[in-house]
C-alpha cells in the first residue's frame, strides 16, 4: 500500500551474484538505498563497482539472491513474471546511452509503441516530445536527430507512460559538455516538477551538480554520499 510517503524506489540488504564457479563475482554486496519522489540521485564509481546491476534489480531485468526491492511500495519479488513485467512497462521507464531508438520509427511513434506495450493505446506524443523541447521533431527518425535529439526523445518515450520511477544508464556518454548539461538538467526537471524519482548512473563528474545526491559505489558496496 503506497501512501505520499512511500520512497519510489526502496533497495534494502540486496546482495546479487552473478557467474559460476571461480568467476563468481559479488556484484552488488549489501546494498541498501531509498530514493524518493522528486529526487534526482546519482551513483558513481569505477567500471566493474556494481552500478548496471543496481540498475538492473532497481528495473525489475535481475533479481537479488537476497534482499528486497520495492518500487513505489510494491515488493518486486511478490510479482509473477507476467505481472512483474506489466509492472515494469508501467511504473518504471529506462533511459539507455544513446537513447536506443528504433531506427525506422519517427519520434512520435517510438512514443506510440511505448505506449501501447504499456496497453495505453491513446498515447498523445506532442505534449510529452513537447516538454523535453522536440516537439518539432515528431516527425523525425533517430537518423535524422542529434546525439542530444535522440537522447532527449528516449527520455521522452521513457516517460511516456508517466513511471514513477526513471532509470537512466550513462546518458551523456555520446554528448558533448553542453548538451550533457541539458540533459542532466532535463532529468532534474521532470524529477522536480513532476515529482519523478530518477535513478542515473553516470562517469560524467561534470553533471553531478544537477544531482539532489550523489552516491559511490566500490566493490558492490554503495558508499557514504559523495560531495558535489
Ligand atoms: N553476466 C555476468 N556474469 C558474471 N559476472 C558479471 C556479469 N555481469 C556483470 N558481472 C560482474 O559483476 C560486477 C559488476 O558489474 P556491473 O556491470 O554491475 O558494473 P558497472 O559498475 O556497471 O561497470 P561499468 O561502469 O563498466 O558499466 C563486475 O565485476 C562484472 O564483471
Amino acid at each position: 500500500m503506497s501512501t505520499d510517503n512511500t520512497p519510489a524506489l526502496d533497495i534494502s540488504n540486496t546482495v546479487l551474484e552473478l557467474g559460476d564457479g571461480d568467476s563468481r563475482v559479488r556484484a552488488l554486496d549489501d546494498v541498501s538505498v531509498t530514493v524518493m519522489p522528486g529526487e534526482l540521485v546519482a551513483i558513481v564509481g569505477p567500471s566493474g563497482s556494481g552500478k548496471s546491476s543496481l540498475l538492473a534489480i532497481a528495473g525489475a531485468l535481475a533479481h537479488p539472491d537476497s534482499g528486497t526491492v520495492r518500487v513505489h511500495g510494491t515488493d518486486l519479488a511478490t510479482l509473477s513474471k507476467r505481472t512483474r513485467a506489466r509492472f515494469r512497462l508501467r511504473n518504471i521507464g529506462f533511459v539507455f546511452q544513446s537513447g536506443n531508438l528504433l531506427p525506422a520509427l519517427t519520434a512520435a511513434d517510438q512514443l506510440r509503441l511505448a505506449g501501447r506495450l504499456a496497453g495505453n493505446r491513446h498515447v498523445d506524443p506532442a505534449p510529452v516530445l513537447e516538454s523535453v523541447g522536440m516537439g518539432h521533431r515528431a516527425g523525425h527518425r533517430p537518423g535524422e536527430l542529434s546525439g542530444g535529439e535522440r537522447q532527449r526523445v528516449g527520455i521522452a518515450r521513457a516517460l511516456v507512460n508517466h513511471p514513477s520511477l526513471l532509470l537512466v544508464d550513462e546518458p551523456t556518454a555520446a554528448l558533448d559538455r553542453q548538451r550533457s548539461h541539458e540533459v542532466v538538467q532535463l532529468l532534474a526537471d521532470r524529477a522536480h516538477d513532476a515529482g519523478v524519482a530518477v535513478v542515473m548512473v553516470t562517469h560524467d563528474r561534470d553533471v553531478l551538480e544537477h544531482c539532489d545526491r550523489v552516491l559511490e559505489m566500490v566493490d558492490g558496496r554503495l558508499g557514504i554520499p559523495v560531495a558535489v
